[in-house]
């Protein structure tokens, strides 16, 4: 898709007081066909806060089966003051949004690293599902997967219950969560995602591991250190 097409709007499902799946339909016999790690560029006209219409674009995974024929989903976390992400909540079912892509952020390669451990943050976690998915649905893909997911509080966690069963079903893949505010049933760890969590959740450094972050930015600057004028990160400090 690398022009813009249209998708309708086939479904919409609350997952959490701020979050819903979106799922647009396709071709009953077609799959979106994206390779893992990737997402999809969403362009929509808005009005914005000078009361103009503007056209804006933002990113979007999505975290269905990405073989799965007849549609695909995208988790939506809606901001009170988003201007996109009220757009889409404001979508009635048959509705259609623009979309193009894929934008591969890892050449993802079956068995490529013999453990990879992932770090996500809020909605970040939708790039690690769409990866996480990806290798426990395919036999020949032995990965070891570690996933250490911080979030606001425990009601914040998303997937949780989908997280403990594939991990219940899979000893392949383990997970460990860290809150921020904690409250309710003890959930993992407290706190900020830690150097001493990371090494105790994570495969340590190797050329068989690969540790792959995906958050919100304050998480990444905590985790990977301020990018460059390249937009790399420095060296994670021991
Ligand atoms: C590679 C990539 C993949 C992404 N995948 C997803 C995804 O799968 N699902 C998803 O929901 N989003 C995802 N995002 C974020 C998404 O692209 C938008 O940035 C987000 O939906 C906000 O856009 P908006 O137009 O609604 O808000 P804007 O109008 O851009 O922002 C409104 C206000 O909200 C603040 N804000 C922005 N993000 C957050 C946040 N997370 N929590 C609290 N306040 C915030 C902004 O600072 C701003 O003040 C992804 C971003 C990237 C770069």
């Amino acid at each position: 898709m690398k022009n813009w097409v249209n998708f309708t709007l086939q479904e919409s499902q609350r997952v959490a007081h701020n979050t819903r799946i979106f799922r647009f339909k396709l071709d009953p016999r077609e799959s979106l066909g994206i390779p893992p790690v990737s997402h999809l560029i969403v362009r929509a006209e808005v009005v914005n806060s000078r009361g103009r219409q503007e056209k804006i674009s933002r990113s979007y995974v999505p975290i269905s089966d990405l073989r799965a024929a007849g549609y695909f989903d995208v988790l939506i976390k809606i901001l009170p003051e988003g201007m996109m992400s009220q757009r889409i909540a404001r979508l009635n079912l048959g509705d259609s949004l623009e979309m193009r892509g894929p934008v591969v952020e890892l050449q993802y390669k079956v068995n490529m690293k013999k453990h990879l451990g992932l770090i996500a943050g809020d909605i970040g976690i939708t790039y690690m599902l769409q990866l996480i998915n990806a290798i426990m649905s395919n036999p020949k893909d032995n990965t070891q997967v570690s996933l250490l997911y911080e979030n606001e509080s425990p009601e914040d966690i998303l997937f949780k219950e989908k997280l403990d069963k594939l991990s219940q079903s899979h000893p392949n893949f383990k997970v460990f969560y860290t809150v921020i505010i904690a409250g309710g049933e003890r959930q993992g760890g407290q706190g900020h995602v830690s150097a001493d969590m990371i090494y105790k959740a994570l495969p340590h450094p190797s050329s068989h591991t690969l540790i792959l972050v995906s958050g919100p930015p304050k998480l990444i600057d905590r985790v990977c250190g301020t990018k460059d004028k390249e937009r790399y990160s420095g060296q994670v400090s021991q």
